[in-house]
């Protein structure tokens, strides 16, 4: 496993940020979800300053449905960054935090009646409307409560980014956004442009997650910097912001080479510009909402080993207390991840395991055929790149409790989120 700049081995011990795995397992239990602040802090300072230009404001979005909790809640609003959020729920939890609303921008390809009243009641900065029914809709809430709302529309500039199926979201038969082929497009941004509600501030795109490739995110700007400068020409409308969306991928094993955003960043920026200034189209601001790039590599998950068995066939199983109830990721896109037994760290890892989960699901496996070091119940096995997508995508099947959260600050643990009883499980239940 690749370790992070706070994992040390010290006495063939891993340890996080001064503070053995065997200690947090044995102050918090197991399964465990550990959570980096510095590392998190940094990435962010790092975003804020690669975007930094002398043409136009930016801001740095965080996509927080890659993970929410209150304690990020509060980092996100120490921060002073903005936030996407895709729900009525975390604009509650944004806003319980701490987070400035007007900071918020509200995505979602089907918000609810409620959820847009609830935005607006709120005072949601920025809502970013996916379709032209959904204007529609917000239009008449707003006309109702005498309210104006700064909107966005989410455009779908139909590039191909290379990542899983499940998380490509630019292709043109996409459920997200307004395709910008679409015969009847400027029709539909003409009519929300006249709503007397909307302040129609600009245009959002988002391609797809875990994306590796410059030139998709290249290309996608040059697709919405045209197609807005072609809606000014041929509408009476203004473009002030476009935001690019996230999906900066990230590195979970040696097969990914994790985007260089101190690299990039300055030469998306210049091209936006570039670009922008050869069609004389003036943007005010550029924003982006990275999600996974600003915390994956922050969090890590640790488990106890249980029992381990060898098939007939010589396939080795290594359970842990966990799986796919607080990981669902494997399951659901075949992710990959590394992992590695915290009290064995510098001994050879000459044994091949499946590390599988304990739900009741055959697909309920964190990795396929790994090597460790021959392992044993009661070794500590903690696995990388969990701080995106595992907490908020975390289930109860089979009854089994959400783990803890912990975050990790200056060699100091503290606990973010209690670990589940059976009884918070069964609080709504009559
Ligand atoms: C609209 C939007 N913005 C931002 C993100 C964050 O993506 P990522 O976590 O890959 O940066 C997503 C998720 O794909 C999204 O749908
Ligand atoms: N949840 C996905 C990515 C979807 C991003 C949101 N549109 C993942 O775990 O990779």
């Amino acid at each position: 496993m690749k370790l992070e700049s706070y994992q040390t081995i010290v006495n063939g011990q891993l340890q996080h940020d001064g503070l053995s795995y065997q200690y947090l397992a044995e102050t918090y239990g197991t399964p465990l979800y550990i959570f980096d602040e510095t590392t998190f802090v940094q990435r962010v300072k790092d975003y804020k300053e690669a975007l930094s230009n002398p043409y136009f404001e930016t801001e740095v979005l965080f996509a927080s449905k890659a993970l929410l909790t209150k304690a990020m809640g509060q980092l996100v609003a120490q921060l002073g960054i903005g936030q996407d959020v895709v729900s009525a729920g975390e604009i509650y939890t944004a806003v319980a935090s701490g987070v400035n609303p007007s900071k918020l921008y509200f995505h979602g390809n089907n918000k609810l009646n409620d959820e847009l009243l609830y935005a607006i009641e709120q005072g949601v900065g920025t809502i970013v409307l996916d379709n032209r029914s959904e204007a529609s809709r917000l239009n008449k809430l707003l006309l109702d409560l005498g309210k104006k709302q700064r909107v966005l529309l989410r455009l779908n500039p139909g590039v191909e980014a290379h990542t899983h199926e499940y998380i490509k979201t630019a292709h043109n038969d996409s459920k997200f956004g307004e395709s910008v082929f679409d015969p009847a497009i400027e029709d539909v941004i003409q009519t929300i442009n006249n709503y007397p509600t909307l302040d129609l501030a600009g245009f959002h795109c988002h391609i797809g997650s875990q994306v590796f490739e410059e030139q998709s995110f290249l290309d996608s700007a040059t697709e919405m910097i045209e197609f807005s400068k072609k809606m000014e020409d041929n509408l009476n409308l203004k473009v002030k912001e476009i935001n690019f969306g996230g999906g900066f991928g990230v590195y979970y094993t040696a097969e990914d080479k994790p985007f260089d955003i101190k690299a990039f960043l300055p030469k998306f920026i210049q091209h936006v510009h570039e670009t922008s200034q050869k069609l004389s189209l003036t943007l005010e601001k550029v924003t982006i909402e990275p999600g996974r790039a600003l915390v994956n590599q922050s969090g890590s998950t640790l488990y106890r080993v249980g029992d381990l068995k060898t098939t007939t066939s010589g396939k080795n199983y290594l359970f842990v207390d966990g799986g796919m109830t607080d990981n669902i990721r494997p399951a659901l896109y075949q992710a990959k991840y590394e992992a590695l037994i915290t009290n064995k760290a510098d001994e050879v890892a000459d044994t091949v395991y499946t590390i599988a989960g304990k739900a009741c699901e055959s697909g309920d496996k964190i990795i396929n055929d790994y090597p460790l070091p021959e392992a044993e119940t009661g070794d500590l096995l903690l696995v990388n790149g969990t701080g995106a997508y595992n907490y908020t995508m975390s289930s109860h099947y089979n009854r089994i409790p959400k783990p803890a959260m912990i975050h990790v600050l200056n060699g100091k643990s503290r606990l973010t989120v209690k670990r589940e009883t059976f009884a918070d499980m069964m609080r709504n239940e009559i």
